[in-house]
């Protein structure tokens, strides 16, 4: 079987971070493995507090998993701070796993930061060049180029931008423009447009993190990186329209693997 292994922050909640992560590799068809960065007490309405996990412990968990078991793909979400970044992107160097997808999560949908301000220099010089693959959303995005992005014109060229920053690919997530959430992949030579339809929803905690993470699966089985997004964007797309309305807020996506194998997508090799 092959392994993907998620580094981020968990949520109490179970909607998105290590939560997330873990049950869309299993519905995915991967064995999932953890490094937690942070706690988070969170639930669909608040992100109430948050305590970073130590660095030698991070690092103990990056070593402990590499040293015995292989990783066919990592996803990085929540990195908290700037000595977290540091920390992961060191670990990632020695270990050169072959996919790492990077969701630069930076805010909550409830506004609560999960990237410290002084992390998102280390974010973009140490993590951004190891990465595979990026997933910002879009005003993650504006962070990191530093501009406005409104339109789909202005999607292309902060593709551009954000590959400069040195991943081999960028997926820029349109679900924060109006209209329908298409979301943009360019590896350096063409662009590739994923549509979709806006389900109309309020419950859509963990979405970024639900897409990075079958993204990661799909790459760790062996799919091309266009069919990776291609059949994340599928499952998300389905986790989202079975999303559950729990809690009193953002509620979660559902990662019911039997509605994705009844929905007829084969993602075996
Ligand atoms: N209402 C919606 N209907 C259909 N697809 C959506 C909807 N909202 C978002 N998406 C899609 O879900 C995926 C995740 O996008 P989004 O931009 O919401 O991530 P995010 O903001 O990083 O999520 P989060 O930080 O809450 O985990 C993208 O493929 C996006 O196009
Ligand atoms: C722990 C964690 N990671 C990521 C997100 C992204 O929304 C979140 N809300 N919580």
């Amino acid at each position: 079987m092959k392994t993907a292994l998620t580094i981020a922050g968990s949520d109490s909640g179970g909607g998105a971070g290590i939560q997330a992560d873990l049950k869309s590799f299993a519905a995915n068809g991967v064995y999932g493995m953890s490094v937690i960065t942070a706690v988070t007490a969170q639930n669909t309405q608040e992100v109430r507090s948050v305590q970073d996990i130590d660095n030698e412990i991070i690092l103990d968990q990056i070593e402990v998993v590499f040293d015995d078991i292989p990783v066919d793909a990592v996803k990085i979400g929540m990195l908290s701070s700037p000595a977290t970044v540091e920390t992961v992107a060191d670990a990632l160097k020695k270990y050169e796993p072959k996919h790492i997808v990077l969701d630069p999560v930076m805010v909550s949908k409830g506004g609560h930061h999960l990237l410290r301000q002084e992390a998102i220099q280390s974010l973009k010089e140490k993590m951004i060049p190891l990465a595979t693959i990026i997933t910002p959303n879009i005003p993650e995005a504006e962070v990191l180029i530093g501009g406005e992005i409104v339109s789909s014109e202005d999607m292309l060229s902060a593709c551009r931008q954000l590959r400069e920053l040195g991943a081999k690919t960028v997926l820029l997530k349109g679900g924060h423009l109006e209209g329908a959430p298409n979301d943009l992949l360019y590896d350096g030579e063409s662009f590739h447009w994923f549509s979709g339809e806006r389900i109309q929803t309020k419950n859509t905690h963990g979405t970024g993190c639900t897409l990075s993470s079958a993204i990661a699966a799909n790459l760790a089985k062996g799919h091309t990186l266009y069919d990776s997004v291609k059949l994340a964007k599928h499952y998300i797309t389905i986790a989202i329209e079975h999303s559950l309305a729990l809690g009193h807020g953002h509620g979660p996506t559902n990662h019911f693997y039997e509605l994705y194998r009844k929905a007829g997508v084969k993602n075996e090799l």
